[in-house]
């Protein structure tokens, strides 16, 4: 490729991208709505033409409830209401499920283990009970009837946009992916167009935005467009720094090396101008930092002795392995046959909750960084697979489908082509449900560990978790009795009693990556906001939607204050620790104040908190 020959093309790219697209010039971060996919789909679209699929003229999606889920995870059929609302494919033929156990615990996670203090085992009858119990102040604060509800998302060309939004994140992620993947072989070239700054200045020919979309017809060009023009504009860079320095060597190697390296991560067929972003899945890998995807056993392996992997869980799209030190999140991708009675969720879904889950690691990073914390888990690795689930899994999953009767299908069905993604995580510990605290102090623990880190998500990247049920938080003890984070610049020290606690699912949150936002929107769902009158999780969802005005792609820093008041619901309502009334009064008045609150970070600063935090002077 010889640079004049290009420049004209160039040229009239970046022309016509101004002329279709002037108006997207703005550096406002571009909302990415991920939207679950509706169960009654006959059938999953091509991968490579799903991306283009009106979101408007889907039916309403069904999938099981996040709400549900949760409780799902314990006994997905301990609440009754749902019959009604579940109009769920049914599972696959020839297994039936047993009745729902006593214990309201299908999964059997914290089975038979008493509460250290104040026994009190949980039980199916104490459950139901709980879901019955709202007191009057929560009856007229909780039960909202939604008031402002907004119908843009409900526009065909919201909808629209909101549809082929994913298209318009692939690069981006592709670009990110170099910055995450030590290990990837990306050319040095290359990674320097990734660098270039996405919004280009008035010289050259500034002023590109690589996500822009708002018309579905022009979407993918315009934005293979601009990536383009970033290319273009790198070159352009590179031409005018060696002219000026009197050694004009920009040499067609250079746009070769780019070319190649363009090719070699699959997003190109015979050249540059052939780009074609059509199919998430290469970005997915791209990500990765693959250039094709791995055998399960050749990444599990890495970890440990394969014949040591035992199954820990497992939620509706993916199984939880325990392997070595770490977890194994096994996701199948794209696949056309239902896992679970779902549709399996598609590369570009992923992609996007790949990319959340790094940014949240990105506060673990540095000691001199602005916002720092530990609290959301640590994604270690993360890989692309492909090909049938690996006879050691399957042995794990009869394992513990024995032990606790799986809700899950079998995964010896998965054909030769299944692709996975594989999050290798830190190990988190047992989840707020089944883990039996000891006392006040490892409650006050939970409740400032919780607080502190969504108050840095807050303020690193507007970050906002809108599912935080007690599934979601992992718990955990150790020999450490503070931790350190650090706050817009602040650092601090929590006591944590030797409690740790990480948490887990961005499947709805909202996060500001700086270069877009992505976010679940769910008005998509409205499911998930039908749950059972006075239950807490489901009064959440519904305040959420209050708060939102059912504008999802918003900042609104409240939701994480509505979570924390669920955790302390939770922890009064449904926990058993060692405590006095006096200690009862005190989280109830936290309650009380965190209603006033807009945001964790106000919350943090709450008197409830004061004397388990104390700030390095430095
Ligand atoms: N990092 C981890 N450490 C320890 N346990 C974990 C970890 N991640 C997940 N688990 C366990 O595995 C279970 C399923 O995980 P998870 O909820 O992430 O799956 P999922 O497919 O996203 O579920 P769903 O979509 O139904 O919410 C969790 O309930 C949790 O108990």
């Amino acid at each position: 490729m010889s640079r004049s020959s290009n420049r004209d093309l160039w040229s009239e790219l970046v022309a016509e991208e101004e002329g279709e697209g002037g108006r997207h010039h703005n550096q406002q971060p571009q909302a990415i709505y991920r939207r679950r996919l509706p169960q009654s789909r006959p059938e999953p679209p091509p991968a490579s033409l799903h991306l283009n699929r009106p979101s408007f003229a889907l039916p309403p999606p069904v999938k099981r409830v996040s709400w549900n889920r949760s409780l799902s995870t314990r006994g997905r059929v301990s609440i009754a209401v749902f019959a009604s609302v579940d109009d769920r494919p049914q599972k696959r033929e020839g297994k039936q499920k047993p009745p729902p156990r006593g214990n309201g615990n299908a999964k059997g996670k914290g089975k038979g283990k008493p509460p250290v203090h104040r026994p009190q085992p949980p039980n199916f009858e104490k459950e139901r009970e709980y879901f019955k119990e709202v007191d009057a102040f929560d009856l007229l604060e909780e039960s909202p009837s939604p008031k402002h509800i907004s119908t843009w998302v409900a526009t065909n060309e919201a909808d629209a946009a909101a549809a082929v939004q994913p298209v318009s994140s692939r690069l981006p992620n592709w670009l990110i992916s170099h910055n995450f993947n030590s290990d990837s072989n990306l050319s040095t070239t290359l990674s320097k167009i990734l660098e270039t700054p996405a919004v280009r200045s008035a010289n050259g020919v500034g002023g590109f935005k690589l996500k822009t979309p708002e018309k579905s017809a022009s979407n993918i060009r315009s934005y293979k467009h601009s990536t383009l023009a970033r290319i273009h504009a790198y070159l352009e860079d590179q031409f005018v720094a060696q002219t000026d320095s009197g050694e004009e060597t920009m040499s067609d190697e250079g746009c070769r090396d780019i070319e190649a390296a363009v090719k070699k991560l699959s997003l190109a067929s015979t050249s540059s101008l052939d780009l074609d972003f059509t199919d998430p899945f290469p970005a997915l890998l791209a990500y990765c930092g693959q250039s094709a995807p791995s055998t399960l056993l050749d990444v599990l392996s890495k970890y440990c002795d394969p014949k040591d992997i035992v199954k820990l869980g497992e939620g509706t799209y993916g199984e939880v392995f325990k392997v070595g030190n770490t977890v194994c999140k096994l996701v199948p991708i794209d696949g056309d046959s239902r896992v679970n009675g779902e549709i399996q969720k598609r590369s570009e879904e992923l992609l996007e909750e790949v990319r959340l889950s790094k940014t949240l690691n990105a506060l673990r990073g540095d000691a001199a960084a602005q916002n720092a914390c530990t609290t959301f888990i640590e994604t270690l690795e993360l890989r692309v697979c492909q090909g049938p689930y690996d006879p050691v899994l399957i042995r794990a999953w009869e394992d513990w489908d024995e032990q606790n009767d799986s809700e899950n299908d079998h995964p010896k069905g998965f054909p030769e082509k299944q692709r996975y993604v594989v999050f290798i995580l830190e190990h988190g510990g047992k989840d707020l449900e089944s883990f039996v605290l000891k006392n006040f102090d490892e409650t006050r623990s939970l409740l400032v560990q919780v607080v502190s880190g969504l108050a840095v998500a807050e303020a690193a990247f507007e970050f906002e978790h809108r599912d935080l049920h007690w599934g979601n938080v992992l718990l955990s003890r150790n020999d450490c009795t503070k931790v350190q984070f650090t706050l817009e610049g602040k650092k601090m020290i929590l006591r944590t009693f030797g409690l740790s606690i990480s948490i887990i699912d961005f499947t709805l949150s909202r996060i500001c990556t700086g270069q877009d936002i992505l976010c679940f929107d769910m008005s998509s769902d409205p499911y998930l906001f039908k749950g059972p009158k006075g239950d807490k999780q489901a009064e959440t969802y519904r305040k959420m939607k209050e708060v939102t005005q059912d504008i999802w792609e918003g900042s609104h820093p409240r939701t994480n204050v509505l979570w924390l008041l669920y955790l302390v619901d939770i922890l009064l309502l449904k926990k058993s620790f060692e405590r006095s009334s006096k200690h009862e009064r005190e989280m109830r008045s936290l309650k009380k104040r965190l209603d006033q609150y807009n945001s964790a970070k106000e919350a943090l600063f709450d008197p409830f908190f004061s004397d388990l935090l104390e700030e390095v002077n430095t």
